[in-house]
C-alpha cells in the first residue's frame, strides 16, 4: 500500500491506551472545528447559521469535555455497563453547558464520541496490540448493542429525536444503534479515499463532510428546516460529491456557495459535524486497514 503523503497521525512509538484515545476524541473535534468553510457550521472564523455560538465556545466546550473522554475511554477498557456510559455522558453534557453558558455545542459529539471512545477502550482490551476500525465497531455491538437497540425506542423530548420520529428519520440513537453505518460505511471510506488521492488533511476531511451530509439523516437539518431542509442539503452536498469535490478547480468557490444558501435558509448539518469528527477520532487512532 502506498502510504498518503500528508498523513493524519504521527507514527505511534508505545502501544496506545484509553488515555490516549480519550486526548484523540478531543483533538477530533478540534480537527472538525478547524475546517472551513463548512455549510452552516461554527468554524475558528465565523458562525455559520449559529447566533447563540462561536469558535470561543466550542474552545470551551472541548476543554471541559477532555477528562470525560479519557474517564469512557477507560470505563470501555473496564467492561463498564451501558448504564455507567450514560451517567457519563449525562455530566459531561451538564459541564458543557456549563462552559458554555447553557449553549448546547457537543450533545451528539458527547454521545457519538463518547460510545466510540468506550467501545476503542473495549477494544483495546479484548484484542489488544493496533486498533482497527472494524474492531471497534465489533466492540461496540458486542458490549452495547442490546443497550443501544433498546435506548433507541425511546420517546425523545429534544428537537433532533422529535424531528426524526415526526420525518421516519434515523435519529442519533438509532445510528448508534446500527453501529454507525454512516461513520464507517461511507465516512471511513471517503477519508481512506481522499487520502489516497494524495489531499490535504484539511482537504481529506472537508472532503469527507459532503460525503457524509449526502447521505446522513441529520435532524439537526430536518429540526431547522423540515424534511424540505434535510433533503435540500444532501442533494447540494451529493452534486458537490458528484462534480469531483474540494480538491477541483472550482471546489473552494462551490464549497462558499453552499455554505451562503445554508446561512441564508438557517440550516446547520451538527450530526454530520459530529460524524466527520469521529472519522477523525477512528483515523487518530486505528491503524490504516
Ligand atoms: C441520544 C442523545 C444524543 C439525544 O438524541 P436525540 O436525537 O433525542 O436529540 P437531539 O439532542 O436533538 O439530537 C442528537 C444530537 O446528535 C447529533 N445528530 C443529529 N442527527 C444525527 C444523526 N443522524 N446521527 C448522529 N448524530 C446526529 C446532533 O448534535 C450536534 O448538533 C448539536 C448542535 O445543533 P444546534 O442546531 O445548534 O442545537 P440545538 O440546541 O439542538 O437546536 P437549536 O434550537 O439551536 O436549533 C450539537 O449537540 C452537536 O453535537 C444532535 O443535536 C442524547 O442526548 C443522550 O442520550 N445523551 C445522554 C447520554 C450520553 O451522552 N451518553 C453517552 C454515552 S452512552
Ligand atoms: N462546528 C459546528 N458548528 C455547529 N454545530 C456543530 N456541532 C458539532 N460541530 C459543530
Amino acid at each position: 500500500m502506498i502510504a498518503p503523503a500528508y498523513p493524519m497521525t504521527m507514527p505511534r512509538q508505545r502501544p496506545l491506551t484509553p488515555a490516549d484515545i480519550g486526548r484523540a476524541a478531543t483533538l477530533a473535534l478540534h480537527d472538525e472545528l478547524s475546517l472551513a468553510p463548512k455549510p452552516g457550521l461554527v468554524t475558528l472564523t465565523d458562525c455559520g447559521s449559529h447566533t447563540d455560538m462561536d469558535a470561543h465556545t466550542f474552545m470551551r466546550s472541548m476543554f471541559s469535555l477532555r477528562h470525560y473522554f479519557v474517564h469512557i475511554a477507560q470505563a470501555g477498557f473496564e467492561g463498564a455497563g451501558f448504564d455507567v456510559l450514560e451517567r457519563s455522558g449525562i455530566a459531561a453534557e451538564a459541564r458543557m453547558r456549563h462552559a458554555t453558558g447553557g449553549v448546547n455545542t457537543h450533545r451528539g459529539a458527547i454521545f457519538m464520541l463518547g460510545l466510540l471512545c468506550a467501545a476503542a477502550g473495549a477494544a483495546l482490551h479484548d484484542e489488544g496490540g493496533a486498533l482497527h476500525g472494524d474492531a471497534v465497531r465489533t466492540a461496540l455491538r458486542r458490549h452495547w448493542g442490546d443497550a443501544l437497540a433498546s435506548r433507541s425506542q425511546r420517546v425523545s423530548t429534544l428537537p433532533g429525536g422529535i424531528a426524526a420520529r415526526r420525518f421516519g428519520l434515523r435519529s442519533a440513537s438509532t445510528e448508534a444503534a446500527l453501529a454507525f453505518p454512516v461513520l464507517f460505511d461511507t465516512a471511513l471510506p471517503a477519508l481512506k479515499a481522499a487520502q489516497r488521492r494524495g489531499l490535504t488533511p484539511p482537504e481529506a476531511r472537508l472532503d469527507t463532510l459532503f460525503h457524509i451530509m449526502a447521505v446522513l439523516d441529520d435532524s439537526n437539518l430536518a429540526h431547522r428546516g423540515g424534511l424540505a431542509g434535510l433533503r435540500d442539503a444532501q442533494r447540494m452536498a451529493q452534486d458537490f460529491v458528484d462534480q469531483g469535490g474540494i480538491a477541483r478547480p472550482g471546489g473552494m468557490t462551490h464549497a462558499h456557495a453552499i455554505a451562503d444558501a445554508f446561512v441564508a435558509r438557517r440550516l446547520s448539518p451538527g450530526g454530520a459535524a459530529d460524524t466527520l469528527a469521529a472519522a477523525c477520532l477512528i483515523a487518530r487512532i486505528c491503524v490504516a486497514s
